[in-house]
């Protein structure tokens, strides 16, 4: 059973706030780490590489070990294929499922609609600007707006469908706390503890910074998953982020 509480967006004092990024390329390396970690400390995140090689049975066994399971395979589709994905992430029974909120307004609906009647629907998040993209990235794809414009414009439009929150980076956090209210849920990747490399993310913020920016739950790949000792480095940036949890709640 999760610790979690699911269906709540924001967590409590008790809950974790940290989703380590299960980013292998096996079930084997996946589930070694996942044996180190605790669902107590940490939720954790199946993505496209893990997803991809292993399918939604590695998913059911990081649940049956007590983890709260973020799906975050940012579905991108027509309204139809989309909201059906989102279901199909519903039946398996994940604690949190993501789409981009660049595929539009009538494509999110159709998501949210997709949840109706569930007892225990996971969270639906909205993706608004990947963390490893900075102002010349998206001046790349033809966005002219900073990437704080563009992820406040995306955060509302994912607030008007209804969404439960966003992905963006802990820089935008004040700021979307202020605009979309203290309960719209800011999911925020790109986390690097001060000694940690960056690599290719581009808009990153210290464990501590982001709780204290705002932050509902940091996404932590790689300064995890990479260190010798995982589960050390995960109470590392426990301890990093307790004394800002205090300030903040
Ligand atoms: O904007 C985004 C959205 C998703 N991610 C994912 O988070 C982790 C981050 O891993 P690190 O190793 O800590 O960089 C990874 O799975 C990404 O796919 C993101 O980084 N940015």
């Amino acid at each position: 059973m999760s610790v979690s509480g699911r269906g709540t967006s924001q967590p409590s004092s008790l809950q974790p706030r940290i989703v380590v990024a299960m980013d292998y390329h096996n079930a084997d390396d996946c589930l070694r780490v996942a044996h180190q970690l605790s669902p107590q400390l940490c939720r954790l995140k199946v993505g496209k590489e893990l997803f991809t090689a292993c399918g939604p049975q590695l998913v059911e066994q990081l649940m049956t070990l007590g983890f709260d399971v973020f799906l975050d395979l940012k579905f991108h589709d027509i309204p139809n294929t989309t909201a059906k994905a989102v279901r199909a992430a519903a039946e398996l029974g994940v604690w949190m499922v993501n789409v981009h909120v660049s595929g539009g307004r009538r494509m999110m609906l159709a998501a949210r609609e997709a949840l109706e009647g569930l007892q225990s629907p996971p969270l639906l998040i909205g993706v608004t600007v990947l963390t490893s993209m900075d102002a010349d990235d998206l001046a790349g794809v033809g966005v002219q707006r900073s990437p704080e414009q563009q992820v406040l414009y995306l955060a509302d439009l994912a607030k008007q469908a209804g969404l439960d929150g966003v992905v963006c980076s802990a820089r935008e956090a004040h700021a979307l706390k202020q605009a979309c209210g203290k309960d719209f849920t800011l999911v925020t990747p790109g986390i690097r503890p001060v000694s940690a490399e960056q690599g290719d993310q581009r808009r990153i913020m210290t464990p501590a910074e982001a709780i204290t920016a705002g932050s509902d739950y940091l996404v932590i790949g790689r300064p995890i998953t990479q260190a010798a000792d995982p589960m050390l480095a995960c109470r590392e940036i426990l301890a990093d982020i307790d004394g800002a949890c205090d300030h903040v709640q």
